[in-house]
């Protein structure tokens, strides 16, 4: 906690930097899961949106599908364990929640959705040690909000929540392997958001 607040007095000088974490709100879900969210945590993300379409080498993927090749719907890059961030900005709101959770979130993920034709499917963040134990997959968005979908696998109420422009969204417990969640398509203009996904070691 000592950690949290000295870096908002660093960073509040040049008005980027993260918010204090003390104000999240936990949202329990049934089966062990829960969303923490915390609207407008980054500061500065509009520049940092900028700063990251035009510098992270983005890369447009394909994948197997049955008889054929798809394009993924997404542009994507990944920073492994070890590999520096692409902006100061990320380092700092890593480091925030590694404080806050008091766990390593040594990778992340980041997506483009460059406008309402891009998307992720339902899915549970489950490749690795999420298939059996509680993780936490921390994502901050910037640029244009899109609403990220959560349901009970298997079926259930969906909630939503919007997230951009510096919105910080937090999936624990249980949340990855006992509900999906999703960024739909849509029809309607938006414009471009960025996902940036930090998570702890072995988890994918
Ligand atoms: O764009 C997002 O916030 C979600 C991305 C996601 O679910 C994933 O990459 O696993
Ligand atoms: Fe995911």
């Amino acid at each position: 906690m000592g950690m949290t607040i000295a870096f908002q007095g660093s960073l509040l000088d040049d008005g980027d930097g993260v918010g204090p974490l003390t104000k999240i709100e936990r949202k329990s879900l049934d089966r062990g899961a829960w969303v923490d969210s915390l609207p407008g945590w980054l500061h500065g993300a509009d520049d940092l949106f900028t700063r990251l379409a035009e510098r992270v080498p983005w890369q447009a993927e394909r994948r197997r599908m049955y008889d054929s090749v798809v394009e993924v719907p997404r542009l994507l890059s990944f920073y492994g364990e070890g590999a520096p961030l692409p902006d100061p900005l990320l380092a700092t709101a890593r480091t925030a929640l590694e404080a806050h959770y008091q766990e390593r979130l040594p990778t992340a993920g980041l997506c483009f959705y460059r406008d309402g034709r891009d998307s992720v499917a339902w899915h549970g963040d489950n490749t690795g040690r999420g298939a059996r134990e509680d993780t936490l997959v921390a994502i901050v968005s910037v640029g244009a909000p899109r609403p990220l979908l959560l349901r009970p696998r298997g079926g259930g109420e969906t909630l939503r929540f919007p997230v951009g422009h510096g919105d910080l969204l937090v999936m624990g417990g249980s949340c990855q392997r006992t509900w999906e969640h999703a960024i739909p398509k849509t029809t309607r203009p938006v414009g471009p958001r960025i996902s940036i996904q930090f998570r702890p070691r072995g988890v994918r």
